[in-house]
């Protein structure tokens, strides 16, 4: 089942923010309840340095300490009472509140499946762009470095939950990388701190799983040291060993790297250039544009494409992402079998929809999208405002629909026939919007707009425009949308005459 009222952290950097602050405040939790400690600690270091000093006194000489009543009395006295109030303080426990608070606040922190999420993100990253564990591990993504890396628990984490996914090589990979982390210099908070025995014995299962019988035994023989007389472990090498008497000649499965699609290619920047195809100031797609031309540069003709160069303004851009950050909510795709939107995982973002007529900003960007297109937005579907988070993508689709099977959503406005797809935000790495059939990318650029026909002239689908947002490798991409419906445009859709589809 769907993960439909998960609140789906890693999907969209905006939504993520939040988390830092409730981290913030964990920290300061933990530090009060290290007050708390700290102030019992000094009522008892103070007590035993006080009480020492009085006893080490006494020991110097007994008889002559005794000897005096008031000593007498005063040694009966708090070993009759003083003990009792003591036990009774070391008793009481500390931070209570504290405890309670981290209690509470643990239901909204990430579940699991937000964990389960963050894993295929992550893995999504590392497949689309071929990288390599221990780079990703140590902070080189792409090529790029970056004063980041992931820590024995990270890692050990991804390596559990691939193992689990039945990607043994991966998770073989991971689990290496917590090794060597954890025979680094750097130490584990102690409620942290990983079972040696058990990582090594993990790792040692995914070596199995690999057929690299060999190296899983000397894995399994360093977590046997480390765990001495472990009756499973011992048990598992005697196996191990039986295993490889039986299957001598057994090959090594090869960690699998699959071979790049022309979805891949696009998104690494693969593509060849467009040579043949220009830019202009386009000053007539309407009367407007006679005055403010647009700066227009030419992608395809069929399908019929092309970019709007600063075409929205940076503080037009703040406007819309303020609007957006409070409605942003897990972003769905509509499934024409069960004629529901659902939560799937070939789209990770969030969105927000912005009706046209929600205030000035709103009705100036529609009038622009008519200025960009020439249609009219009557009967169109609102503005999309997205945005990405983790390893944030949307797989290849179409936006139209496939009206025979659909009819029920074309029927009023017709189908989506054209795409304007606004760029909200540069993105550092990753995160091309890539066209595979054609072999066109683009790259998101902040103030830029890309515009296609989704529809051939015949009014079907153009399955050409086989589209995908690449996952975001670094950066906080934010699009905003508008897909256009057809009805409104039976006297508007302008005459293409290089077009083969006319
Ligand atoms: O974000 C992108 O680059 C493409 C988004 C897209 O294709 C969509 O929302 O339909
Ligand atoms: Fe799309």
């Amino acid at each position: 089942q769907s993960a439909d009222n998960e609140q789906s952290h890693s999907t969209s950097v905006a939504g993520m923010e939040q988390l830092l602050r409730v981290e913030s405040e964990l920290i300061d939790n933990l530090n009060s309840y290290a007050d708390e400690l700290e102030q019992k600690l000094y009522v008892v270091r103070s007590f035993v340095r006080q009480m020492r000093k009085e006893n080490g006194k006494a020991l110097d000489n007994p008889v002559h300490y005794l000897s005096n009543p008031l000593n007498a009395f005063s040694l009966i006295r708090r070993m009759h009472q003083d003990w009792t109030h003591w036990q009774h303080y070391m008793q009481q426990p500390v931070g209570e509140q504290q405890v309670s608070h981290v209690q509470l606040r643990r239901e909204q922190l990430p579940s699991s499946t937000d964990m389960e999420e963050a894993g295929d993100a992550l893995h999504r990253i590392l497949v689309t762009y071929d990288l390599n564990v221990s780079d990703m591990a140590q902070g080189l993504l792409n090529g790029k470095k970056y004063n980041v890396s992931l820590n024995a628990l990270d890692s050990y984490a991804l390596g559990i939950y691939y193992y689990d996914q039945q990607k043994f090589g991966y998770a073989s990979q991971w689990i290496f990388q917590a090794i060597e982390w954890l025979q680094g210099p750097h130490k584990l908070p102690l409620p942290l701190e990983l079972d040696r025995a058990e990582v090594f014995h993990v790792y040692a299962e995914a070596l199995i799983k690999m057929n690299r019988y060999k190296d899983a035994l000397q894995v399994l023989h360093t977590a046997a040291t480390l765990k001495k007389d472990n009756l499973k472990l011992l048990l598992r090498k005697s196996e191990l060993e039986t295993l490889i008497r039986t299957e001598p000649n057994v090959v090594p499965k090869k960690f699998f790297t699959p071979q790049a699609q022309a979805y891949e290619r696009g998104c690494r920047g693969q593509y060849p250039q467009n040579l043949k195809l220009y830019c202009v100031y386009n000053s007539t797609t309407s009367a407007f544009l006679r005055l403010a031309p647009l700066k227009m540069e030419l992608i395809s003709l069929d399908p019929y494409m092309v970019i709007y160069h600063d075409v929205i303004s940076p503080s037009e851009i703040s406007e819309l992402q303020s609007l957006a950050v409070p409605g942003l909510k897990r972003a769905t795709v509509f499934n024409q079998q069960s004629m529901r939107n659902h939560v799937v995982k070939t789209r990770t973002s969030k969105v927000t929809w912005l009706l046209d007529t929600l205030n000035q900003l709103t009705i100036r960007l529609n009038r622009r999208i008519t200025d960009m297109t020439g249609f009219d937005m009557y009967g169109s579907e609102m503005l999309q405002v997205m945005n990405y988070g983790l390893g944030g993508h949307y797989d290849k689709h179409y936006d139209y629909f496939n009206s025979s099977v659909a009819a029920d959503l074309t029927r009023l406005n017709g189908d989506r026939i054209a795409t304007v797809l606004f760029y909200l935000t540069d993105v550092e790495q990753g995160g091309a919007t890539v066209f595979p059939n054609i072999e066109k990318a683009v790259f998101p650029k902040s103030g830029t707009a890309v515009v296609w026909y989704n529809l051939r002239h015949d009014g079907n689908g153009d399955p050409q425009t086989l589209h995908a947002a690449c996952p975001v490798i670094v950066g906080s991409k934010w699009v905003c949308n508008k897909w256009i419906r057809e009805r409104q445009q039976v006297f508007r859709r302008p005459c293409l005459a290089n077009s083969k589809n006319v």
